[in-house]
């Protein structure tokens, strides 16, 4: 088959939806993210999680992967310092592979491959750019041993010989989706939070600070000599790909999807002071030393940011994703921590697209609001994980917003150590949907976003002016937050 044929729209394999969400213009709601995107973005950004390992060997490089089984994500990993992303899914996931689909954001070596094929994995898509045993480095070292390109003829050879389907799956975003997101990461809580407590902030830092990450994110993910990029699609097996207009589609896929992942990597940005703290200034001590360190905590924010974009809320979409850390360090480059589950807000699985309301409270007739069949993110994330949590460890959950007072009880009870989460709604009771029971909620840890409370301190605010988590006049930037939140398409 193709390659370019094989680049095909899986989505009405996964999504159990009618299309009317998929597209937003069809019906004037809010685009989404396929499946297919989320996973492969998903890889892409586990390759760039935080590693205090030394790094790789130059000629192999850090790779992402995203084990999916049944349409559901089983397993975030990264390589590590001695093991290939690959070779780590094997000594996790052994048999339970079989039938796992694996997205990972490197072509995989043939040492990867092999056990993957044989585990009897069902479909493993790689990012078309420079492979796991790298063409570039080889291509630009005088002194190569040709190894990589031998690697690659192995590759193939495997792929031409196993029942896997091994192939590209990259879908071109749908319409509006860019502009969605960018908006929606501007507007979200965290840079809402940052401009409105901050009195010389300005978009400028914000679209910088993006600027930068697409950047950075074009350096590693995509081939920036056109020639070269043509070279290694040709030496893996990807030749189809190289004739126009395949090869600039391909690319401009590719752009789309590096554009997309740096601006919702921007939405939780390393600023001043900025992370995720302990509201109760009598826990931080305490809890300080618990507390992850703060480029991790970002990193699953992101991830929790990413899963948002598949809500089936037509005005808020949330995302949550559940680590445990181990008590000791596991193979994978994660360190200790490891991928419980996650989820984002969504209708029951298996309903169509008519079978449940989808208003909000400003609609008078209550029974046609959303709120009693909407299945929130955190609870997507409890039903749907792959493995138990266990109370001896520490397990967090990452939410893109404040639980509700309905999850709340539901992940204290799922023995949840901490919550990373938003702010914003807080202490808010709507109609149908309150957010009242965080704040009292004793025995989690929760850490909002906020300046450090300790350098606020240091940096000596205005007592007046500072509310308990160091963050300045609570009631204006709530408000203000609040009408910015909505992931709605305003004037599209
Ligand atoms: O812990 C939570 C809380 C809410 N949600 C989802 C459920 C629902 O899909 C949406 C409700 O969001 P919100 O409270 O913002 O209500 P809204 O009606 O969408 O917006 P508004 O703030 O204007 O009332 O968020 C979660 O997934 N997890």
């Amino acid at each position: 088959m193709k390659e370019a044929e094989q680049m095909q729209n899986l989505e009405g394999a996964g999504a159990g939806r009618s299309v009317s969400t998929q597209t937003g213009s069809v019906t004037g709601q809010m685009p989404r993210l396929s499946k297919v995107n989320l996973f492969t973005l998903l890889s892409l950004w586990m390759e760039l999680f935080p590693t205090v390992e030394k790094k790789q060997k130059l000629q192999v490089k850090k790779t992402g992967l995203v084990v999916v089984k049944n349409m559901k994500i089983v397993g975030l990993h990264c390589s590590s310092e001695d093991l290939h992303a690959g070779q780590i899914a094997l000594i996790r996931h052994g048999s339970k592979m079989k039938n796992c689909d694996l997205y990972f954001s490197r072509k995989p070596c043939s040492a990867c491959l092999k056990m993957i094929v044989n585990a009897g994995v069902n479909r493993i898509s790689y990012w078309p750019a420079d492979p796991e045993i790298s063409l570039l480095t080889e291509a630009s070292n005088p002194l190569s041993t040709g190894d990589a390109k031998l690697d690659a003829k192995a590759v193939e050879r495997l792929k031409s010989n196993s029942r896997a389907h091994v192939c590209v799956l990259l879908q071109p975003l749908v319409c509006y989706m860019m502009q969605f997101v960018e908006e929606t990461s501007y507007k979200c809580d965290f840079i809402q939070r940052i401009a409105k407590t901050q009195p010389g902030f300005n978009s400028d830092f914000y679209f910088e600070c993006k600027q930068e990450r697409i950047k950075e994110y074009e350096m590693l993910f995509l081939v920036s000599n056109e020639e070269m990029h043509k070279q290694i699609l040709m030496t893996i097996g990807l030749e189809n790909l190289c004739e126009n207009p395949y090869f600039s589609n391909l690319r401009q896929n590719m752009k789309d999807l590096i554009l997309l992942l740096a601006t919702v990597a921007s939405s939780v940005p390393n600023f001043k002071h900025f992370g995720f703290y302990c509201s109760n200034p009598e826990q931080i001590n305490e809890i300080h030393n618990q507390s992850l360190p703060q480029e991790i905590a970002r990193h699953c924010m992101v991830q929790a940011r990413l899963l948002a974009y598949r809500t089936e809320d037509h005005k808020t979409g949330v995302g949550a994703v559940i680590w445990a850390e181990g008590k000791s360090k596991t193979c994978d480059g994660t360190g200790a921590m490891y991928f419980i589950g996650c989820g984002y807000n969504a209708f029951p699985v298996g309903s169509e697209y008519a079978d449940f309301p989808h208003m909000d409270d400003k609609q008078k007739d209550r029974e046609i609001r959303k709120f009693r069949y909407i299945v929130h993110a955190e609870q997507n994330a409890l039903t749907f994980r792959c493995q138990e949590i266990k109370p001896e460890e520490r397990t967090m959950i990452f939410v893109t917003k404040c639980p509700c007072d309905e999850c709340v009880p539901l992940i204290k009870g799922a023995g949840i150590k901490q919550i990373y989460a938003g702010d914003v709604d807080v202490g808010k009771k709507k109609a149908d949907i309150s957010y009242m029971r965080f704040e009292e909620l004793e025995g989690v840890s929760k850490f909002t976003w906020q300046q450090n409370p300790t350098e606020a301190h240091i940096l000596g605010l205005n007592e007046s002016e500072t509310i308990e988590n160091g963050l300045k006049t609570p009631e204006l930037v709530d408000e203000e937050c609040h009408q910015n939140k909505k992931l709605c398409l305003g004037n599209h």
